[in-house]
């Protein structure tokens, strides 16, 4: 399977990239540029630009990563990942896997600075409009979507590999900086754990392709009154390196067609057919 894993920012992309011992090598697409990790990268073309099968008598490597830093925010992030999923599709390689991955902040108690965040689900907490009676998501407006669930045994699976939190994590434009913000969007999402400022993009991008998305979080501060200066950033990037250390036999052994509780409607389907 091919998974890519997107960040929004280089150091983000280089911790998740210092998980894998083999060689990297730059990718430049229209709209993104990647680096691509494989177990036997040395052999292979840069990817986006494969398009056939194994030669004959060599097998396929078990899983081919491409990371991304695509920038801060949901639309950069939506952007370079809609663009990677583009290129990877027309190379007729796609990714069977999307990662929103990086740090966030964390919701207390829940998810103090230091922990591992993993996604339930991924939902856009000020996409709307704000009326004199409170917030509207879009939703309640008649558009779009503002979550994107995550599939269930693929949050197991995650969730199994590592000690993290699980719960929603928010996708914010402006980062929390009061108690008062604070508290309402945990009054709107009570079930929320994390927030960051990606992983709806991201997660928008691959619902496109109907590609799955999960997300992970490490966690370098608490949502709340900011203090830059108090951010744990050294040990929330040593955090996700250990992350994707033990999250990445999990996601490359994961296929999200063999589990049929993600997909009812495709199982009756196949039950009554
Ligand atoms: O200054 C550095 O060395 C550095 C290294 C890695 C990452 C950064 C960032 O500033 C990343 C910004 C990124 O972090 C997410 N984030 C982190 N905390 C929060 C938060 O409390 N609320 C919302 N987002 C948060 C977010 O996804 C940003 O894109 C700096």
């Amino acid at each position: 399977m091919r998974i890519l894993v997107a960040t929004a920012v280089v150091p983000e992309r280089d911790a998740v990239a210092k998980a894998f011992a083999g060689p990297a090598r730059p990718c430049v697409l229209p709209g993104a540029a990647l680096l691509s990790l494989a177990d036997d990268a040395a052999d292979d073309p840069p990817a986006g630009m494969r398009t056939d099968a194994p030669p004959a008598g060599r097998t396929a490597p078990a899983a081919r990563w491409d990371l991304l830093a695509a920038g801060v925010g949901p639309a950069s992030a939506a952007a370079g990942t809609g663009a990677a999923l583009t290129a990877a599709a027309l190379a007729g390689d796609p990714y069977g896997l999307v990662v929103s991955a990086g740090i966030g902040g964390g919701f207390a108690p829940a998810a103090p600075p230091g922990c591992l965040v993993v996604a339930d689900a991924i939902t856009a907490a000020d996409l709307g409009a704000e009326t004199p009676d409170g917030f509207l998501p879009v939703t309640a407006l008649g558009f779009g979507t503002t979550t994107h669930a995550v599939p269930a045994s693929l949050v197991a699976a995650a969730a199994a590999a590592l000690p993290a939190v699980v719960g929603t994590v928010l996708t914010v434009s402006t980062a929390t900086g009061t108690a008062s913000r604070a508290a309402e969007l945990r009054g709107r999402h009570p079930g929320a754990v994390a927030e960051a400022m990606e992983g709806f993009g991201v997660a928008e991008a691959a619902a496109a392709h109907g590609v799955p998305a999960l997300e992970v979080r490490a966690v370098s501060n608490p949502v709340g009154p900011r203090d830059r200066a108090a951010w744990r950033i050294k040990e929330a990037l040593a955090a996700l390196t250990e992350a994707f250390g033990k999250l990445r036999p999990v996601l490359e052994s994961w296929r999200e067609h063999e589990h049929h509780a993600d997909h009812p409607d495709r199982c009756s389907r196949a039950r009554a057919g």
